[in-house]
């Protein structure tokens, strides 16, 4: 079945964090990684709950099994999986500390494009993201920064700022 004979009431779109595409229900604006095979169900399952959308910024540390190990800030990274969370764990304390600022801290140390916009990624919905990420991120209040969360880019604290 080509893109064009997607079933009705399916959109398909591109994933910003991930380059992967996903499917959007133009009726609930519920998102799936599987191409569906059957139209969009208007009602929809109702099982999304929270906002249709958050605004959030991270802390991107990669590490040498990251799916990319290169960033603006080193062409190779080296550091193993276990120092990577030693460090987004001193940036999480410095911050909740008062020590440093988040956006501070983005843009020195993380190995994501969105440290030259002090960590900030815009609004998102769900399905824009890696699941990991999407979860920690919608389970946000307002303010709030999350435990350290491993995605295949590398590991990440994330605080919510709309
Ligand atoms: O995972 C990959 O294969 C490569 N990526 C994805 C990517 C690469 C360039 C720009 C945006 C996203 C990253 O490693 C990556 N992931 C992110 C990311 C992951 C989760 C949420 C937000 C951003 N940023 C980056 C980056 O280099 O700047």
């Amino acid at each position: 079945m080509s893109d064009e004979e997607l079933p009705s009431g399916w959109e398909k779109r591109l994933s910003r964090s991930t380059g992967q595409h996903y499917y959007l229900n133009v009726y609930t604006k519920e998102s799936q990684w599987d191409r569906p095979d059957k139209p969009a169900d208007p009602a929809g399952n109702g099982k999304t709950e929270g906002p249709d959308e958050v605004q959030c910024s991270h802390i991107l540390v990669k590490h040498s099994g990251s799916r990319r190990p290169s960033s603006w800030r080193e062409s190779t990274i080296t550091r193993s999986k276990a120092e990577a969370l030693e460090l987004v764990k001193e940036y999480r304390e410095q911050i909740v500390s008062g020590e440093a600022s988040f956006g501070s801290l983005a843009s020195k140390y993380s190995d994501c494009s969105s440290a030259k916009r002090n960590g900030d990624l815009g609004p998102f919905g769900r399905g824009a993201m890696q699941k990991p990420f999407e979860e920690a991120a919608f389970a946000l209040k307002v303010g709030q920064i999350s435990q350290p969360i491993d995605t295949d880019s590398g590991v990440h604290i994330i605080q919510r700022t709309a």
